[in-house]
């Protein structure tokens, strides 16, 4: 208890190694019950390893962990911190072919006479989500459930267990803006119900928009924990820094206009696909263009054929006059297209690979014969990358899965630019990355197009926007409207929601 307030969590002088890097060293964390707490600071700063120990998935070197005062579960003992503590990661924890019923009640069905009672699992499953208003069907397979239904899911999931304490790891990276705001007012909903939230986000303002208290880390120390209300966003980004002076985002109203005679290096016509339906563009030397839309505009898929992941059913793409093959990721590479995927889990990094090996995958071939860098070439690489990039490591031999989520992240767009692309596509690039990456990455794109390349960003984040020379908005699959820079946030999301704005 503090001041009459009751205690849910305390991390009291936490410390936790990863070999010779120190992840956490004497962090100090309370949680009050009904409040929802931010946990914010740069990429590596340690906020998934804080989280780690609050969730008994790893054990601290040094200090405590208590739950309403009594001590943490032993940590092999996952019945018991499921009691307490549950963690909705960015990546889905629900197994995609079984159903949202027996996913709610994995190895705890009900049984009748030592069967499995399939009624009374889906009927137990309906009640236990439509006690916290859940709208999912529960026969449904779970990898067929949008991310947004599935964290709802998993937040259910851990209420079952009797936990009133709940971590959302980065919960609004996939979901766009809608989805956010039901997400608001669900957390909204559950606080008032008894739950206690503990939120990391890179997004500031989502910070001030839900929680009450924040903490911020940095370099593996807690620096302050505050009412959200005594810190303005320059004040956190300070605090997260460690440095004054705040942020600049470039904006392409306040540069000089592509040249009138700038020529098309890629050119989509008629294009149809996945979710999208003839759609056409052209994407000139030395621009930057973007597009915006909804999580069912189609945006995505569109950028996705573009660099071959997908096959379009009709129209084509054409970079340099070239007509490009359909759905071929490699022809797309060869004639000049480096990209970012949306899914750099899968289709990003190889995790069990070295900082070195990853960064320089793309530029195999322009480094040695048959495509054989030397491994001091490929060092050499990395060693750049990670200053270009700021990202946190030990060295450019570190393997990736030692990495935090968002420096990850940068080692994919170090790549993408790295094979010296005609064409970048950008898919969400600064999801997971820090704000004051955010600004080192925005500023890659720039000398990529003063360098008269090309780059075309698909974003769900307005900021990601700025730097554009035009941004198409797609709604339902249909190419709605064109903005140049310098548009107002107000005119933008009214065209992308469909709405009028006055
Ligand atoms: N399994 C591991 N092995 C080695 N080092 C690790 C491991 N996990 C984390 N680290 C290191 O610990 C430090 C803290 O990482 P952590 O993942 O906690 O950061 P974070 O604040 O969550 O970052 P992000 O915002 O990028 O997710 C980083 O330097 C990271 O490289």
């Amino acid at each position: 208890m503090s001041g009459g307030v009751e205690t849910v969590v305390e991390a009291l002088g936490v410390g936790k190694r990863y070999g010779p890097t120190v992840a956490l060293a004497d962090v100090s964390l309370t949680v009050e019950a009904g409040e929802s707490h931010a946990l914010v600071g740069r990429n590596g700063a340690g906020k998934s390893t804080l989280v780690s120990l609050l969730t008994g998935l790893s054990k601290p070197d040094t200090g405590t962990v208590t739950f309403g005062g009594e001590p943490a579960p032993p940590i092999g003992d996952r019945e018991a911190w499921r009691t307490k503590v549950a963690c909705v990661y960015q990546h889905s924890t629900v197994i995609p072919h079984l159903t949202v019923a027996e996913n709610l009640f994995i190895n705890r069905q009900p049984t009748r006479r030592g069967v499995i009672s399939w009624s009374r699992l889906r009927k137990d499953s309906r009640e236990l989500l439509d006690s916290w208003h859940v709208d999912v069907d529960v026969d449904l397979p779970a990898g067929e459930l949008s991310v947004e239904d599935r964290q709802l899911v998993e937040i259910a999931r851990a209420l079952s267990y009797g936990a009133r304490f709940i971590v959302l790891d980065e919960p609004t990276a996939q979901l766009d803006s809608d989805a956010i705001g039901r997400l608001f007012v669900r957390m909204r909903e559950l606080q008032d119900a008894g739950v206690t939230f503990l939120f990391i986000s890179h997004h500031l303002q989502e910070v001030h928009e839900v929680c009450q208290a924040v903490t911020v880390l940095r370099d593996a120390r807690h620096v302050v924990t505050a009412p959200v209300a005594d810190l303005t966003r320059a004040q956190l980004i300070d605090a997260m820094t460690g440095e004054t002076g705040g942020l600049t985002v470039t904006d392409a109203a306040e540069r000089d206009a592509v040249a009138a005679d700038a020529e098309d290096v890629l050119t989509v016509a008629g294009l149809s696909g996945d979710a999208f339906t003839d759609i056409s563009f052209g994407l000139r030397r030395g621009e930057v263009l973007g597009i915006a839309g909804s999580n069912a505009s189609g945006k995505h898929q569109i950028a996705e054929t573009i660099y071959g992941l997908r096959a379009p059913v009709r129209g084509v793409v054409t970079m340099n006059g070239r007509p490009l093959p359909h759905g071929d990721v490699k022809a797309a590479l060869r004639a000049g297209i480096g990209c970012v995927p949306r899914d750099r889990h899968h289709q990003g990094l190889v995790l069990g690979m070295s900082i070195a090996d990853n960064a320089a995958m793309s530029v195999l071939d322009r480094m040695g014969p048959g495509g054989l860098a030397a491994p001091g070439a490929r060092t050499a690489v990395a060693t750049k990358a990670i200053a270009d990039y700021d990202i946190v490591a030990a060295g450019p031999l570190q393997q990736a899965d030692a990495l935090s989520g968002g420096n990850q992240q940068k080692i994919v767009l170090a790549r993408a630019l790295g094979s010296d692309p005609d064409v970048l596509v950008l898919i969400n690039p600064t999801a997971g990355v820090d704000v004051k990456s955010k600004e080192a990455l925005l500023g890659q794109v720039e000398r990529v197009r003063a360098e008269g390349k090309a780059v075309l960003i698909v974003s769900d984040e307005l900021d990601d926007l700025r730097p554009c020379d035009r941004v198409l908005v797609l709604r339902a699959g249909d190419l709605v409207a064109e903005h140049e820079a310098g548009w107002s946030v107000g005119d933008l999301v009214a065209d992308i929601e469909g709405v009028t704005h006055d």
